[in-house]
């Protein structure tokens, strides 16, 4: 598990709006990596690049390449559902199947890819998941209720664990904490910490805090002025970017002077 993220020269449109511009980055496996900078420039939309999750969006199309170690994901052939099972995604509102039991909503993935899987098997995908999320010893008593049940932390490790189960490589959290309370946001955060052991993870924050307690590099993304494309300006260990940026555009950011 855990691939390298290699992107170059990626524009991202919403019909004929340049949303990001001309992005080129390595994410590296075994890590988290952060992106951060003011709203509306591109954070989100180019997450959902990584995993080609903008084409749910009718009028969004991409240029630039995308590759998951040798895996090209915009190649023709390139099936988009395979590419989500391999690069997974945590939402920022805990987005569990509200009708769902807690058992079913950690094993739906795993049925879609594996119709046949007998129960025995199914039991072990959810233990290991809901291990995984930090979540087993919460839930172990009451699989059979409904995710919905659950507090907004629950919910969101409810889809942690919905993600890890179908063993992907990679895993983007967008803003995963921005919905709950601080307790549960340390919960994800130590969560997050354990995850990086085995997967690729990008995260969406704009909590400066958190992305200097949780990543291991930063991104930081920025508008040149209103109407114009996002744009990578600088990225790096997340301890430099936040105490020693190349960049000026980037101090102002950390510092609180932009933004
Ligand atoms: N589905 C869409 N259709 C058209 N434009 C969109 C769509 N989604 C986002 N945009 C535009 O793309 C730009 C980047 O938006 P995006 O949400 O990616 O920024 P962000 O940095 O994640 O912002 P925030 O921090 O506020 O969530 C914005 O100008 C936004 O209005």
């Amino acid at each position: 598990m855990a691939k390298r993220i290699d992107v170059s020269g990626l524009n991202v449109y919403y019909g004929d709006f340049l949303a990001v511009e001309d992005v080129s980055m390595t994410i590296e496996p075994r890590a988290v990596t952060a992106f951060i900078g003011s709203s509306g420039c591109g954070k989100s939309t180019f997450l959902r690049t990584l995993n080609r999750m903008h084409e749910v969006a009718p009028n969004a199309r991409v240029d630039g390449k995308v590759m998951l170690d040798d895996l090209d994901i915009y190649a023709p052939e390139v099936d988009p559902v395979a590419v989500r099972r391999e690069i997974g995604m945590v939402f920022q509102q805990p987005n569990p199947f509200p009708t769902m039991s807690i058992y079913d909503n950690v094993i739906a993935g795993s049925k879609l890819n594996n119709q046949r899987m007998s129960k025995s098997n199914a039991d072990d995908i959810v233990e290991r998941a809901l291990r995984d999320a930090n979540l087993w010893d919460e839930v172990k008593d009451r699989l059979a209720k409904p995710g919905s049940g659950l507090s907004g932390g629950q919910q969101q490790r409810l889809c942690i664990a919905r993600a890890v189960a179908v063993q992907p490589e990679v895993l983007l959290m967008d803003e995963p904490c921005s919905a709950l309370d601080p307790i549960s946001t340390l919960a994800i955060e130590d969560l997050i910490a354990s995850l990086k052991e085995n997967y690729t993870i990008c995260i969406v924050t704009h909590n400066m805090q958190q992305a200097a307690r949780v990543s291991d590099q930063t991104a930081f993304f920025n508008l040149a002025g209103t109407g114009q494309p996002g744009r990578l300006i600088e990225m790096g260990e997340t301890n430099k970017i936040f105490t020693k940026p190349d960049k000026k555009e980037t101090e102002n950011y950390i510092t609180g002077r932009f933004g």
